[in-house]
Parts: C-alpha cells; sequence; structure tokens
C-alpha cells in the first residue's frame, strides 16, 4: 500500500500542504513543533478515521477555523484511490472513497492500512490493561470489519448497561432493561473474545522470533490473553464462550447492583507481556519498553501483511533517534518491503535508510 501524494487543508499547524511521496521511506525532518507528528496523523487518519493522540475530530481541524481536509491518492488492492476526509465543527466529519461517500470507519481499513509507533507506545508496556485493549482493537478492527461492528456494539450496551448500574437505586424500574442488556453485551462479548484470541494466537507466532532478534538473542518475550475468567478456552467456538460469559455474569450479577460497576465481561481483557518469564510492566527497563513495544507493533504489521498480500503503510514517529546504532540497523532491515515514514529532528543523521525522500517541515509547510 502506497501513499502516492497528501494534500491537507487548514489540519492542524498545516494552511496549505501538497505532497507527493517516495514508496520506499519518506523522512519527514524538522525542529520540534513544526508539523512533522501532525502529517503522520494525517496519513492515519485515512486508514482509521481516528488519531492516536487526539480524543476528538475537532482538535485535528485547525484553530479558528470551521472545517479540516485530508486528501490523498493511494495505491493499494492493485488499485489506485482518491480518499478524502472532511472534518467540520459542528457536524459529522465525511468520509469518501473516489467520490462514493463512505458510511464507516472499517471502509476506509478496507483500502488503507497503517502501523503507527510513537513515543506514547510505551505505555503499551507499562500502563494498565487498557492501553494494550486499544492496541488490540485498532489492529483488528482495520482486519477484520465484523469486530470493528461488535466492538461499537459492545460500547454502546456498556455505556447503557453502566447508566442502569448507577441510577437503579434511585429508579428501581431501570433493572427491568438490566438482563436484556446483559445479555447482549454477553453476545458481543464472545465476537470480541473470539477475534481477539486468534489475533493474539498469530501475534504469539510473530512477535517473540522478532523480539528475540531485536535483542540479539538474549531475551525471551511471551504473550498471554487474559479474560474472563471462566472462558476456558478463548479459541473455542462463540457458542461455547458465551455460555461461559453467562456463566461469569451470573455470579456477578449481586456484586455488580451493590457496586454499581459492570464487572463481568471483555471489557477487563488484557494482553499479558512477559519478558524472561517476568511480567514486562513491572520489571523491564526502558530499553526493554521500548524493544518490546516497537517488536508488538512490527508483528502487527506482519499480521496485515499476511493477510492483505501488502505491506501496510508504516509510520515510525520519533522512533529511530531512541535506539542506538545495532537496533536502529535491525529495525531498518526489518522494516524493508514496505512505504515508510519516518520523523526526527534535524540533527538526528539517520543512516541507512536506503532508497527514498526527505521532506523538511517548517512551521506548517514544506521547505
Ligand atoms: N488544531 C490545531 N491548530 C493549529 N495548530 C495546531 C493544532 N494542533 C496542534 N497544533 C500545533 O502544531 C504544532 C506542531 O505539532 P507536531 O506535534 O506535529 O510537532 P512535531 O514537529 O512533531 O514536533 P516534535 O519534534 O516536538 O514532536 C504545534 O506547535 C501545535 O501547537
Amino acid at each position: 500500500m502506497i501513499v502516492k501524494r497528501i494534500t491537507l487543508d487548514f489540519f492542524r499547524n498545516y494552511l496549505h500542504l501538497e505532497c507527493a511521496f517516495s514508496p520506499a521511506t519518506n523522512v519527514i525532518y524538522g525542529e520540534n513543533a513544526q508539523g512533522k507528528t501532525n502529517l503522520l496523523e494525517a496519513v492515519a487518519y485515512l486508514s482509521t478515521a481516528s488519531s492516536h493522540r487526539a480524543r476528538y475530530d475537532r482538535e485535528l481541524i485547525q484553530l479558528g477555523v470551521d472545517s479540516a481536509w485530508i486528501q490523498a491518492e493511494v495505491f493499494a488492492r492493485e488499485r489506485e484511490f482518491a480518499l478524502e476526509a472532511r472534518l467540520s465543527r459542528g457536524t459529522r466529519r465525511q468520509l469518501s472513497a473516489n467520490g462514493v461517500r463512505l458510511k464507516s470507519a472499517g471502509e476506509l481499513s478496507g483500502v488503507l492500512n497503517t502501523v503507527l509507533f510513537c513515543p506514547e507506545d510505551l505505555s503499551l508496556i507499562r500502563d494498565g490493561a487498557a492501553a494494550r485493549r486499544r492496541f488490540l482493537d485498532e489492529c483488528i478492527c482495520q482486519l477484520r470489519p465484523r469486530y470493528a461492528m461488535a466492538l461499537a456494539e459492545y460500547k454502546k450496551l456498556y455505556e447503557h448497561k453502566i447508566r442502569i448500574l448507577r441510577d437503579w437505586t434511585e429508579k428501581p424500574s431501570l433493572l427491568d432493561a438490566l438482563d436484556e442488556f446483559s445479555l447482549r453485551m454477553a453476545q458481543t462479548g464472545a465476537v470480541l473474545i473470539h477475534y481477539r484470541a486468534h489475533f493474539i494466537r498469530r501475534l504469539q507466532e510473530v512477535v517473540p522470533p522478532i523480539h528475540s532478534d531485536f535483542s540479539g538473542g538474549r531475551e525471551r518475550l511471551d504473550l498471554r490473553y487474559e479474560t474472563v475468567k471462566t472462558v476456558t478456552d478463548p479459541e473455542a467456538p462463540m457458542r461455547d464462550i458465551l455460555s461461559q460469559l453467562l456463566e461469569h455474569q451470573e455470579s456477578h450479577r449481586q456484586a455488580e447492583l451493590e457496586s454499581r460497576q459492570c464487572l463481568s465481561g471483555p471489557h477487563k481483557d488484557d494482553l499479558a507481556v512477559d519478558l524472561d518469564g517476568v511480567s514486562a510492566k513491572t520489571y523491564a527497563s526502558q530499553g526493554q519498553t521500548r524493544t518490546a513495544a516497537l517488536s508488538l507493533k512490527l508483528g502487527c504489521r506482519e499480521i496485515f501483511f499476511h493477510d492483505t498480500g501488502e505491506w501496510p503503510v508504516l509510520l515510525l514517529d520519533d522512533v529511530l533517534s531512541e535506539l542506538d546504532h545495532r537496533r536502529q540497523e535491525f529495525v531498518l532491515n526489518r522494516i524493508a518491503g514496505g512505504q515508510v515514514f519516518i520523523t526526527c529532528c534535524e540533527d538526528d543523521r539517520l543512516e541507512g535508510l536506503g532508497e527514498g525522500s526527505t521532506f523538511h517541515i517548517h512551521n506548517g509547510r514544506l521547505v
């Protein structure tokens, strides 16, 4: 997959930008706060219709302006696509491919896939389970539209159930709907667990060898799916998972009413990461944390390749400069093959980048 050209209007600090990219490596360099990450964010938006660092689309629109546009020419799935995202304050965003309006973000992922690695991704190892769930969700949503639909449905049901649990003492009639919401959450939750289990099994195959190479064969990384306790085999057929989820819900019903919290379901799932048999979250050093997080992302990139037959676009934000020379070389060897965008500061010298283009960004302009 290749982003051949991008045009930004009123996106973050870009008034107007037109840029044609290399199908190989694109180095985006410049001083701090000039717009390097903003450019990667725009490319990523065209595959997921979301940003890794903005909670709301309106944050992406230039301050003091009402609308922003991202347009790109993309070559993917052996075809040319013109992708467009129009973001407006106060109205719904509009996504289109070749002039045809898209109904969901999943349709964008059906054209373009990206894998982004940025400094905040250290949270994948260091933080609580939510960061790892987000990683799983972002990856699987790009590959499986059915998962994206189930996830959106599950989130809605969760919000409803939380409201019932929060307000039922003041309004006991709310309890009439509780079991219905719990049942639908279990049904949708079974879909999430099924897809997560399969995706994690594939991660278990590709990530440990990447991490082992990365660490010069010195470290062993293991991944483990942690889900609802009663689920004995997350890869079992969905109807088996459903009955085990219902069993867990039933045993937690009273506790949910008393605590007013939703205690049962895959919204508490985790992807445990161990290094040499101990928890990476608790024991990994800075370097090990970075290497493990990057291994997860590169593993995800390989799964995308196996699934679609094309390399997803890899976006590396401010990453290589943090690695020593040997590790830089490892990453550069590993990412050969697809289109890559790498941001770095002016003084960083990224050697061995091979074929490609460089772009100097200054104050939201291409110099
Ligand atoms: N909605 C917005 N409207 C206008 N400017 C914005 C908006 N959002 C962010 N900016 C500005 O964009 C600038 C560049 O941000 P960006 O994160 O791309 O920097 P960068 O070049 O990656 O810097 P660094 O090397 O420090 O990571 C910042 O100064 C920020 O204030």
